[in-house]
């Protein structure tokens, strides 16, 4: 028979994302714990973000890799959307980020570590994440990240025209650029290279607590952004931690490090030895 809502018993409520809440449920039958990620059909429509969700589920669905949240199933009902995600005990980085305040540098390279790796993965495979934040970045049972939301991927280069909602602290000088633009006209085109900078943005926040171009309104921080840049704060970094987040907040898209070589930075190797990405079994 068919998945319904009836074939899971529904735990507490985790929290609430974009569209909806997101609660711990159990699968009757095979007792198989998930993640059930409710969104509204009246709330994505009075949004007009049908493809929003369309294409997180196009996508999704197709990812496999340890350090991608794994997307099982979804089913619907006359007024809801329901997407079958597996369950991360750890909850978001963010919160984790928030309660420690900042992390030491080796566990921020381990994080950073396994964001560019899933982020080789996806690339490898023509996709971007273009949303990549602590807050959507979950903790597996032993403490690994597991990239979460795939509400802004895309295939390729695409031009976004987006209602980013949230933080803007993670875009890059090209998109902010756009959003500026009040005439559609020339829209440049943009490419996977908008998740190298969010890597270097979220290496600075794990390590100081706060994004490098934070300021008071969404305007000064775009502005911020578009400068390229980083100010300095009162947290001492080595030398291989501030290579590595020059080597990526670059403004110029093309000339950011490339994710092979990000994964082979003495700040990356220093902590977390050689990262085998995700090769074949033989390694190579
Ligand atoms: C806004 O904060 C939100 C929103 C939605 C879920 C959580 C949350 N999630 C998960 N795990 C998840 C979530 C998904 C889709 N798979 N596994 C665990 C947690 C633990 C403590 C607090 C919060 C948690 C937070």
């Amino acid at each position: 028979p068919h998945l319904h809502l009836g074939s899971f018993e529904i735990g507490r409520a985790l929290g609430r994302g974009k569209f909806g809440r997101v609660y711990l449920a159990r699968h009757r039958d095979s007792s198989f714990i998930c993640a059930l990620k409710v969104l509204t059909k009246a709330q994505i429509a009075s949004e007009g973000d049908e493809n929003l969700v369309r294409r997180e589920i196009e996508i999704h669905s197709k990812l496999s890799h340890p350090g991608i949240l794994k997307f099982y199933t979804w089913f619907y009902d006359a007024t809801r959307v329901f997407l079958v995600l597996e369950y991360a005990p750890g909850g978001e980085l963010f919160r984790k980020l928030q309660k420690k305040g900042k992390f030491g540098e080796h566990e921020a390279a381990v994080y950073v570590a396994q964001v560019a790796d899933a982020l080789a993965y996806m690339h490898k495979k023509n996709i971007m994440h273009r949303d990549i934040k602590p807050e959507n970045i979950l903790l597996g049972f032993h403490g690994e990240i597991k990239l979460a939301d795939f509400g802004y991927s895309v295939h390729s280069a695409s031009n976004l025209r987006s209602s980013l909602c949230g933080t803007i602290d993670y875009i890059p000088p090209e998109i902010a650029r756009q959003l500026r633009k009040v005439r559609p006209g020339k829209e440049e085109f943009y490419n996977r290279n908008v998740d190298l900078w969010s890597l270097g943005v979220l290496a600075y926040e794990l390590m100081t607590g706060k994004p490098p171009f934070e300021m008071p309104t969404r305007e000064q921080t775009e502005k911020k952004i578009l400068t390229g840049k980083v100010q300095r704060t009162g947290v001492e970094m080595s030398k291989e931690a501030k290579s590595f987040i020059r080597a990526l907040l670059v403004l110029n898209p093309d000339e950011r490090l490339p994710l092979d070589q990000v994964l082979e930075h003495p700040w990356i190797v220093m902590h977390c030895g050689r990262i085998r990405s995700s090769r074949g079994i033989f390694g190579y």
